[in-house]
């Protein structure tokens, strides 16, 4: 597979060690610095763009790869507010995307127990529910997507809750999702029920950013062929 990868830092780094390993080409590596090189790719040139960027550029660079017929796999989180505007501009050029908030098995795995768990914590009131995240200084976008995936997993069990916070919610309809900022923690997301009682948590620890990387990788060889936008629930039997 012809790989390119927008974005060239923690993450691009990681899925080029990981793409060449599994006998993949990595056409070019993009930064913030050549950023304008991308409209110079073609469709004959690439078979798939792994885009890990940042909220600002991430968006554009998707509808660039629509316009190119070029299949994008994007991992950048923070830029969902755009999302209806990437479903039309995805739809018009007939393009091809697969996004997730986080491409990890395991977060996967969890995004699933989580919905389980909320939907028979909401029959007990006496819980409180809050998520919480915790990532490296580094990072831009606050919550982190997959703190606001998890988030969406508990509202829809939740009718009594209609949205969430990014604090300690003084209002039982608010959802908290409380974020810190730690040296370089790659990525830990908890899910914790609190009664007078007692406390359970649903803890998930990322350890490297291979996995990550892997996800990306496994995405960006099932995408091209395929049309329209796609999430890990498509690739996973989870
Ligand atoms: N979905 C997932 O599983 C994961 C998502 N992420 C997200 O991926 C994004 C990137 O994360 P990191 O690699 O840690 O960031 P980073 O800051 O280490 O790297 C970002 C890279 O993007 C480049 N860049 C910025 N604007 C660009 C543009 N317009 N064109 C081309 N390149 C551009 C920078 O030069 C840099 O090489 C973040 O939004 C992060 O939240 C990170 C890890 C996992
Ligand atoms: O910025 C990061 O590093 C990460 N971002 C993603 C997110 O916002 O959820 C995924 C992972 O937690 C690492």
């Amino acid at each position: 597979m012809r790989i390119l990868l927008i974005g060239y830092g923690k993450m691009g780094q990681t899925i080029e060690r990981l793409a060449l390993a599994k006998g993949h080409e990595i056409v070019a590596a993009l930064t913030v610095n050549d950023a304008d090189r991308l409209s110079s790719y073609t469709a004959d040139q690439v078979d798939v763009a792994i885009e890990f960027t940042s909220p600002d550029a991430a968006v554009g660079n998707m509808i660039t790869c629509f316009e190119k017929k070029i299949p994008v796999v994007c991992g950048t989180t923070g830029w969902l507010q755009h999302l209806p505007l990437i479903k039309e501009k995805c739809q018009e050029h007939q393009g091809s995307l697969f996004y997730t908030s986080n491409f990890s098995v395991g977060v996967n795995l969890f995004f699933h127990f989580n919905e389980y768990v909320a939907a028979k914590m909401q029959q007990y009131p006496e819980y409180a529910v809050q998520v919480k995240e915790i990532h490296h200084v580094h990072k831009l976008d606050q919550p982190s997507g997959t703190a606001l995936s998890i988030a969406d997993g508990i509202l829809k069990h939740y009718p009594q809750k209609h949205g969430w916070i990014n604090d300690i919610s003084q209002e039982p309809e608010l959802l908290s999702v409380v974020s810190e900022r730690e040296g370089e923690v790659v990525g830990t997301h908890i899910v914790q029920y609190t009664s007078e009682n007692d406390t359970f948590e649903l803890h998930h620890i990322a350890h490297s950013r291979e996995g990550f990387a892997s996800g990306a990788v496994l995405a960006a060889e099932w995408l091209p062929g395929r049309q329209g936008i796609f999430g890990m629930t498509d690739l996973l039997q989870l």
